[in-house]
């Protein structure tokens, strides 16, 4: 890499910014939801409070193989092949076999010629027929797998006609012991860990109805522009289509957030309060893009400057971006305002470096970190700001410069270039002193295909 040795002027660094991003937010206050709800809404969520099991895993001793539950006092002890009647069936599902009353040998509570109650008072070694999953008789000790015995194998949904059974000791017992996966009591997640598919399933093995979680960021969108229209619906000559807030709501959504997205604004400062009055209601933050720079029409910018009780901590920034400039930042109505300038690519760049992570603050994550890569190719970089290039890997640990699937016309580079942004699963930040970046070179490159950072555990409470 090359350095120019460029003073970057006053402007903002994107940490500075970030962190004045992220003292506006704190991590939202934790629900009880049920883990039905859980396994099917969209991943996001994290612990509001640790979480402790409620029951024992396995909750009986259960067969780990088909085959015959036995006694290994029965077996032989130098794994010579023994007989044994067969007293019994169990299937998974059944109940837990009772021990009978004054006998110290519980055979189970199952009825018939060679029921285990007759049985257990002669005490002649006898082996159960049992399941994968089915509750293991108190007097056995050891599970035989039935490929390891005279009857060979089970025929689904057949008869049970083995009398009796050959089989000698095995060196594993094949029992799942009660409680041997987890106890009452243990610690199956602590505050900030990630609510994630294991987790959501062991809650529910250990004896859990519902999850305490931090509540889902609820986010609104919002773009101004008088140029804008509806996409998909007429564009007039000068008109374009709003895209923003299209693009906006969905990164918002794979941030983890329920997003309410209000389309475009016109370039008129009253309709924006009237706008703002309506979201903010229901949200935890409001992003808003466009009208955030120096122009005539630039309606954010408008609001921002106008005195108004609605108004509070306004904070408009040059930041040392490129694209990503023009940032600001205020409440509304006591709710955080993120405004990001109007450039597609530079909505883009400001919703991953600024958004998400407020989004995860909010939702109590860690933050998706940049990663180091090796550049394939070089590029030209123009110095004096952070230069936000989208990437796309080549092979792992290697990035190259994302490109439109189709050549494009143009140099193709600016805010408003959005066709890179297809092919591209990071954004390298290339820091402001640096001109070229050459093959073999080392980035940062910020993941933009992990739509956000794992929990962190013992992280954020
Ligand atoms: N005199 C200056 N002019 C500009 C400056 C500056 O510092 N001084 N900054 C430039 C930079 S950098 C950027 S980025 C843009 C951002 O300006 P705004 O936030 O005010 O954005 P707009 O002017 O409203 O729009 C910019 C551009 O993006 C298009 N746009 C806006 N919203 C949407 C949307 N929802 N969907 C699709 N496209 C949208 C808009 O039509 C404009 O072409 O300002 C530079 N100017
Ligand atoms: O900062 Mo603007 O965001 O250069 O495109």
């Amino acid at each position: 890499m090359s350095a120019p040795h460029r003073t970057p002027g006053t402007l903002r660094s994107a940490e500075e910014h970030l962190a004045a991003v992220l003292a506006r937010v704190t991590p939202l206050p934790a629900e009880d939801v049920a883990l039905a709800e859980l396994a099917v809404e969209p991943p996001g969520r994290t612990l509001g409070a640790e979480v402790r099991a409620a029951a024992l895993v396995p909750p009986f001793d259960a067969a780990a193989m088909d085959g015959y539950a036995v006694r290994l006092a029965d077996l032989p002890a130098d794994g010579s092949p023994v007989t044994l009647q067969v007293v019994g069936d169990l299937r998974p599902g059944d109940p837990v076999p009772a021990a009978p009353e004054g006998c110290e040998r519980d055979f189970g509570d199952y009825s018939g010629e060679n029921s285990p109650r007759n049985r257990a008072h002669n005490a002649s070694p006898a082996a159960v027929r049992i399941m994968t999953g089915a509750p293991v008789p108190g007097w056995a000790d050891a599970v035989v797998p039935v490929e390891r015995t005279s009857t060979g194998r089970f025929v689904a949904g057949g008869p049970t006609t083995e009398h009796d059974v050959t089989l000698a000791r095995q060196p594993r017992g094949h029992v799942r012991r009660q409680g041997e996966d987890v106890r009452p009591g243990d610690l199956l997640g602590r505050t900030g860990d990630a609510v994630t598919p294991a987790l959501v399933a062991v809650a529910a093995s250990a004896g859990l109805t519902s999850l305490p979680v931090r509540r889902r960021p609820r986010v609104a969108v919002l773009s101004t522009g008088s140029e804008l229209v509806t996409a998909g619906g007429r564009a007039e000559p000068g008109r374009i289509p709003d895209s923003n807030s299209l693009l906006l709501a969905a990164l918002a959504r794979a941030a983890g957030a329920d997003v309410v997205r209000v389309g475009a604004v016109p370039d008129d400062p009253d309709a924006l309060r009237t706008a703002l009055d309506t979201v903010v209601g229901g949200v935890d933050l409001v992003v808003t893009t466009g009208g955030v720079s120096a122009g005539a029409s630039d309606v954010v910018r408008a609001v921002l400057d106008a005195p108004d009780a609605r108004l509070a901590d306004v904070d408009v920034a040059a930041v040392g971006l490129r694209p990503g400039r023009p940032q600001a930042l205020a409440r509304w109505q006591g709710v955080p305002w993120a405004a990001l300038p109007g450039n597609p690519v530079s909505a883009f760049v400001s919703f991953a470096l600024f958004v998400r992570p407020a989004v995860g603050v909010l939702a109590g994550r860690e933050p998706v970190l940049p990663v180091r890569r090796t550049v394939a190719e070089a590029w030209p970089s123009p110095p004096g700001r952070t230069h936000v290039v989208p990437v796309r890997t080549v092979r792992p640990g290697v990035v190259e410069r994302a490109t439109p699937p189709d050549p494009a016309p143009g140099p193709g580079s600016g805010g408003h270039a959005t066709a890179a942004l297809l092919g591209a699963d990071g954004l390298a930040l290339v820091p402001p002193d640096v001109d070229k970046v050459d093959a073999g070179d080392e980035v940062d490159v910020l993941p933009l295909d992990l739509p956000f950072g794992a929990g962190a555990p013992g992280g954020a409470a």
